[in-house]
């Protein structure tokens, strides 16, 4: 793991509270909805695979939703998600295990655990079909990906560099979240997925995190190889069902059907 001075002061203290939380007391296991089979079926009907995320708020955002995160991600599958991700950060993000436990019990789309799991007990605190692991915050990325799995969740390991891939991929990642967000100063580059997705073995679902907002910014992406994007700040700006179908429908130039864009 890096220097934390060299992290944004939002995400030191991200971390800080992060390591104080309490594990689960028990070993939790999961029977898992598969990721890459929810994008595959998305994309198989027509729909951008999206992964929409339950984001009540965060060090970037003004304001705070504070519906029911249930109704949030009803939306968002009424509106073509293929998946969803729900933030369990309580202190910057306004998540909570709860929320994730009752949105995954009224959903049949897999369900992504986002917070900033840093070893093994953090895992047991609910159960998920996938958890977000990021590399830059793991001593041992490879450790946490065995623990993720002996549970049964799917691990989706987040990089934002060439060398963080390298290090996902020895540890045996089979999904990858490039995030477009560097959490040194926060500030967001679609270009980083352009610049490391094309290092990544063909066998890999990659997922592009971060600062997608547009339709054009879903279709640069898709075309940089992403087989899935993961957006939230953009979905939770607006009606949600609304902004969810916008982004799920795919440009004129992908579809090959010449239509408005
Ligand atoms: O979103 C933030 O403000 C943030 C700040 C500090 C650390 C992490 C942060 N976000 C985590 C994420 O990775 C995003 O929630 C996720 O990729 C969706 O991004 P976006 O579509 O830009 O909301």
């Amino acid at each position: 793991m890096e220097q934390e001075t060299e992290l944004a002061p939002p995400v030191r203290s991200i971390l800080e509270t992060a390591r104080d939380r309490p594990g689960g007391d028990r070993v939790a296991v999961a029977e898992r909805r598969s990721l890459p089979a929810a994008l595959a079926e998305a994309a198989a009907e027509g729909r951008v695979p999206v992964i929409a995320e339950v984001k009540p708020t965060s060090p970037t955002t003004d304001g705070e939703r504070r519906e029911d995160p249930v109704e949030l991600a009803e939306a968002m599958v009424e509106g073509g998600a293929a998946a969803l991700s729900v933030l369990t950060e309580p202190t910057h993000f306004g998540g909570s295990p709860d929320a994730l436990e009752r949105v995954r019990a009224a959903v049949s789309v897999p369900v992504l655990r986002k917070d900033f799991l840093l070893e093994e007990s953090h895992l047991d605190v609910v159960e998920a079909d996938l958890v977000l692991l990021i590399a830059r915050f793991l001593e041992d990325v490879e450790g946490m990906v065995e623990a993720a799995r002996d549970r049964g969740f799917e691990p989706l390991v987040e990089v934002h560099s060439e060398d963080e891939l390298e290090t996902a991929i020895g540890a045996g990642a089979e999904l990858v979240g490039v995030n477009n967000r560097d959490l040194a100063g926060l500030d967001v580059d679609l270009e980083t997925f352009e610049t490391v997705a094309p290092h990544a073995p063909e066998d890999v679902t990659l997922i592009a995190e971060s600062g997608i907002s547009s339709r054009a910014d879903v279709a640069r992406m898709r075309a940089a190889g992403a087989d899935g994007l993961l957006i939230g700040s953009a979905i939770m700006a607006g009606d949600v069902e609304d902004r969810t179908r916008e982004l799920t429908t795919p440009t004129a130039s992908e579809t090959g059907t010449g239509g408005t864009a």
